[in-house]
């Protein structure tokens, strides 16, 4: 069953697993005098209707490339980008030019026109596609309203914050009312509370418009805030691709861990964990826990239960948008059999168990 409570066949149905985006066997190399750099490696990814797809890397996996590939600002040299089931790499410069329209996009660095107002700006996508005038107007002052700018419309960039520009941005991209949305380094440029209320603006609009997003970025707070799913690349290659609330749990790569490490505490520090391993007491274990489990009161059914003491070593609570994850260091005290009886209860509550150190 999803996490919407629908069967997957309704789900299909309703063409929710339809991926809006499907990336088969992605290879690009760029060939210079210097020599040829192979920026994407047999890239497969999905990305389904209404999810916001995060992409993560370290500078020079080949994030920009990808993203630049899947409206084609960047020719693929091998490979299948199909986007809303049609295939975009093999479309002449016609056909491409009606295709983008649907694939919005927003940048690190804004790219407004400075000689236009704001208005004008967000107008620009809707003049090329041959809107009339008043439904021009009409459209604009809407979008202004979304992105809550309605008092900027006759500003120039230069007179705007960097937030502002990013609203900005992305009025622009939503004009053409895309079917996917690009966000190259959205908030890279902005400081942590203006990225905040951008990264809310995303959401907002991903949920009210049910608008399919895919992100590149180089930090793990806007995938632990906003996506549902991510990839992380490394020189060309997803090394590792999920939901979320997956990855930050069970990160199996060491560079994943390394980029999950840098907002949450899921390995024990090595000055916490030598001591707790040369305790000679019991048996030492790591519950790992997601979800509702969070707030169930297991360690105290424990004791009740099975005749143990626990005694709590060290332990974290996280959240990851709604839902709440930890993991306990504990200690159980008791005969072998009442332990193993504990542990054995914690696995059928669905808690994840890992002995670190056994009854001696
Ligand atoms: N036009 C180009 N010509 C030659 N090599 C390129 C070109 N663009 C990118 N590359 C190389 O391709 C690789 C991937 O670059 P890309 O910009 O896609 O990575 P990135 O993850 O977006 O990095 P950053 O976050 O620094 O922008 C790098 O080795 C880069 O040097």
């Amino acid at each position: 069953m999803a996490s919407s409570g629908l069967s997957e066949e309704a789900l299909i149905f309703q063409g929710r697993l339809m991926p809006v985006i499907q990336i088969q066997d992605l290879t690009k190399i760029y060939r210079s005098a210097a020599g040829a750099v192979t920026a994407l490696d047999h890239v497969n990814l999905r990305v389904r209707k209404g999810e916001i797809y995060g992409i993560i890397g370290y500078s020079g996996a080949g994030k920009s490339t990808l993203i630049r590939c899947v409206n084609m600002l960047e020719q693929p040299t091998s490979g299948s980008i199909k986007v809303n089931g049609q295939e975009i790499t093999s479309l002449n410069e016609t056909q491409l030019r009606v295709a983008r329209r649907k694939i919005g996009m927003i940048f690190q660095h804004f790219n407004l026109l400075s000689s236009r107002t704001v208005f004008e700006n967000v107008a620009f996508p809707l003049e090329i596609s041959g809107v009339p005038k008043a439904q021009i107007k009409e459209k604009v002052t809407k979008l202004l309203g979304l992105v809550g700018l309605s008092d900027k419309a006759g500003a120039y960039p230069s007179q705007l914050s960097g937030g502002q520009k990013q609203r900005v941005g992305i009025a622009r991209a939503l004009a053409n009312d895309p079917i996917v949305l690009l966000c190259d380094e959205a908030t890279s440029a902005l400081d942590p509370a203006t990225t905040d209320s951008i990264l809310a603006l995303l959401k907002d609009i991903n949920r009210r418009l049910d608008l399919t997003i895919l992100m590149i970025t180089h930090e793990m707070k806007v995938i632990s805030e906003i996506c549902d799913s991510v990839a992380v690349l490394e020189q060309g290659k997803v090394i590792e691709e999920g939901l979320v609330i997956d990855v930050f749990t069970q990160p199996q790569h060491p560079t994943t861990r390394r980029f999950v490490q840098t907002i949450i505490q899921t390995d024990i520090p090595e000055h916490i964990k030598k001591p707790l391993l040369q305790r000679g007491r019991g048996q030492i274990i790591r519950v790992s826990f997601i979800g509702d489990a969070a707030a169930e009161p297991v360690i105290s059914t424990l004791v009740k239960k099975f005749a143990v003491d626990i005694n709590i070593l060290y332990g974290n609570i996280n959240q990851i948008q709604d839902t709440p994850f930890g993991m306990l260091i504990i200690e159980c005290l008791g005969s072998q059999d009442n332990c193993r009886l504990a542990l054995q209860h914690l696995r059928r509550q669905g808690l994840r168990i890992e002995v670190l150190k056994n009854v001696e």
